[in-house]
């Protein structure tokens, strides 16, 4: 089974995009018919580079506004799919898609619908091609694959076939199962793409959100079965029209795209049952530890700021300039070597978060199932602890429950440093990571996390910087024991955008942790001394009586620069952020009750607006 992918998906000419295929080790290509017009090289020479090249031209398409329609139309777009069958022999294409007719020219009778397409499937029997037909979402009569199927159907002539694309199934709400109805001989193509649910008209939506599977709201896997089911051993062929990919370097987005298309077929074989190719899903516990990579000038502020965020340090490594700090259950790895990973990542970036160690149910599978996605490995020192290259070049370790255990036993010294920890913050758990990435890799990222782990995509924000909208994207397991949001944005001044350009690149800014009792953790915060994030008088004269405090609560509240949001009776988060340390990240404590599941996104401008405050020392720094 062929993964291929649509031209209109990767930017550039028509020769990178197939070169770009080629290299990410696509078997075919839909070439789309503007790409095709559009390009300077003869049908002779695409075909000469397709050969070159090992592609195969799978689906020559869309041909537009053929079915129902009343003369000259009806006469032209006969003589004019005729040519295409003609540069077609010539590509070795033996596949056309025909959309449903858009045109307003176009009449709602469907014998006549019927007898068109058959004359059609004579005339490309002359030419040895085969049609499928696709019911566009927005199709002026046709515009629904159950219809597609009726009248593909009635047609009955061997070279007409139906199309199935998953953007118009799925953003209509036809329900997968109806596939079931099509007759397997007559199911020609597939083409897949995902979308983020949005509500817009069809056409709009399609032509600029449409995403890889994976990467938006879609039930693609569900799709993919049905398919599946049917005996389809076709092409499964990717069709994304989307405006960061147009931009995009075309290499990513067929790497990409072979992930998704592996990481989806997968899906949908374990769902009806098939044997896997890889391991399934890696299910994460938690987040192990984070790592900063800390240039030496930057020793005593960091401890400084460390304790006063309530850690302590724990251990020091046997053999290695490293430091272990624990703050109640959250461990931090401060590596201050001079050779190696962390030092590499410090030359570049700055003293900054430069990996993350995730526990995981099964490490070994968890790395078997990256080498199948195609995620590098990066070759670790520690044997218990594989590592895999993540977001901006940071490291992801893979540790399984035993090693997670073991790890500060092993390769540390315990330093007895608890007097300094006092008093107890009542950390539980790091609640989440928030990552800011390059707006060109911010599906990428998205794609990276749901293929590779059992994770979702949850909380899609539009988030208002002082100086421009940022996207913020929530990737959680189910039981929330996992989460990371990731940012980014277009606007050059936007806070997300100078940490990019400040730190030469995209990587985790902003750690948050759990805490037992916020009452208990705030008091104990000022006693650390902890430099907070001030927040405005404004913002808690309004909480008063949007949340309905009483004066007490929101003295509290204003006395510990202490956000709160709310999503139902109960289900509430309360947040305290530090200052940044060096402008490059800053921790967040939260505190989830009643089954919370966001992270505050009503209160993110208030805090980003605080941060920027701070902009001005930025400068004079
Ligand atoms: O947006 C379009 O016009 C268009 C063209 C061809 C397709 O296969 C499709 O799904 C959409
Ligand atoms: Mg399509």
């Amino acid at each position: 089974m062929m993964n291929a992918i649509a031209t209109v998906s990767l930017s550039g000419t028509l020769e990178d995009k197939l070169r770009a295929a080629a290299a990410a080790g696509f078997g075919g290509v839909e070439i789309f018919d503007t790409d095709f017009l559009a390009s300077a090289m003869t049908t002779a020479e695409v075909k000469a580079l397709l050969d070159e090249l090992g592609l195969a031209c799978v689906l020559y398409q869309p041909f537009r506004d053929l079915e129902g329609m009343p003369e000259p139309y009806r006469a032209r777009a006969f003589t004019r799919i005729a040519q295409k069958f003609g540069v077609m022999r010539e590509l070795g294409c033996d596949r056309i898609l025909l959309c449903s007719n858009c045109s307003p020219h176009a009449l709602p009778d469907r014998d006549r619908i019927v007898a068109d397409l058959r004359e059609l499937g004579d005339l490309a029997d002359a030419h040895r091609i085969t049609v499928g037909y696709e019911a566009l979402a927005w199709g002026r009569h046709v515009n629904d694959h159950r219809v597609a199927w009726e009248i593909v159907d009635a047609v009955d002539h061997p070279r007409i076939g139906i199309l199935l694309d998953s953007f118009h199934s799925l953003s209509r709400g036809i329900p997968s199962v109806s596939i079931r109805a099509i007759r397997p001989e007559k199911l020609v193509f597939v083409q897949l793409a995902d979308a983020p649910l949005l509500d817009m008209g069809h056409l709009y939506w399609s032509r600029h959100f449409r995403c890889l599977p994976g990467q938006g709201g879609m039930d693609l896997t569900d799709y993919v079965a049905e398919i599946l089911r049917l005996g389809y051993d076709g092409p499964l062929s990717l069709e994304i029209f989307n405006d960061r990919f147009r931009a995009n370097s075309a290499a990513m987005v067929a790497r990409d795209g072979v992930r998704s298309l592996d990481a989806l077929r997968d899906g949908a074989r374990r769902a009806i049952g098939e044997a896997p190719a890889m391991p399934a899903r890696a299910q994460i516990e938690r987040i192990a530890f984070v790592e900063v990579a800390v240039a030496p000038d930057d020793r005593d502020p960091i401890t400084a700021m460390l304790q006063s965020a309530g850690f302590a340090c724990a251990g020091r490594h046997r053999s290695k300039a490293v430091e272990h700090w624990r703050c109640g259950s959250a461990d931090m790895v401060l590596n201050y070597e001079e050779g190696g990973f962390a030092a590499a990542y410090r030359t570049t970036h700055g003293t900054a978060i430069c990996a993350m160690g995730l526990v995981v149910a099964d490490g070994a599978a968890t790395m078997a199932r990256a080498d199948a996605l195609g995620v590098a490995r990066h070759v670790s020192d520690i044997r218990t602890m594989p590592a895999l290259r993540g977001v901006a070049g940071t490291l992801v370790y893979v540790l399984d429950v035993e090693a997670a255990r073991t790890i500060w036993i092993d390769e540390f010294d315990a330093v007895d440093d608890r007097v300094a920890a006092a008093p107890d913050i009542g950390v539980t758990a790091f609640d989440h990571l928030a990552a800011t990435v390059p707006n060109d890799e911010f599906l990428s990222w998205q794609l990276y996390w749901r293929a590779l782990f059992d994770v979702h995509g949850a909380g899609a924000q539009d988030v208002i910087d002082p100086n421009g909208l940022v996207q913020s994207q929530a990737i959680q397991n189910a039981s929330g024991s996992f989460r990371i949001t990731l940012n980014s944005t277009d606007a050059r001044d936007a806070l997300s955008a100078r940490f990019l350009s400040q730190s030469f690149g995209a990587g985790f800014q902003h750690v948050a942790m759990r805490v037992r009792d916020m009452d208990v953790a705030a008091q104990a915060l000022a006693d650390h001394g902890l430099a907070r994030l001030p927040v405005p008088q404004n913002y808690h004269d309004d909480a008063v009586d949007r949340f309905g405090l009483d004066p007490a609560a929101v003295a509290a509240m204003r006395d510990h620069d202490m956000l709160l949001d709310e999503e139902g009776p109960g289900a509430r988060f309360r947040q305290i952020y530090s200052r940044a340390f060096a402008k490059t990240f800053f921790f967040e404590y939260v505190e989830r009750t009643g089954g919370y599941d966001g992270y505050g996104a009503p209160n993110a401008p208030i805090r980003l607006a605080a941060q920027n405050r701070f902009r001005v020392e930025a400068v004079m720094d």
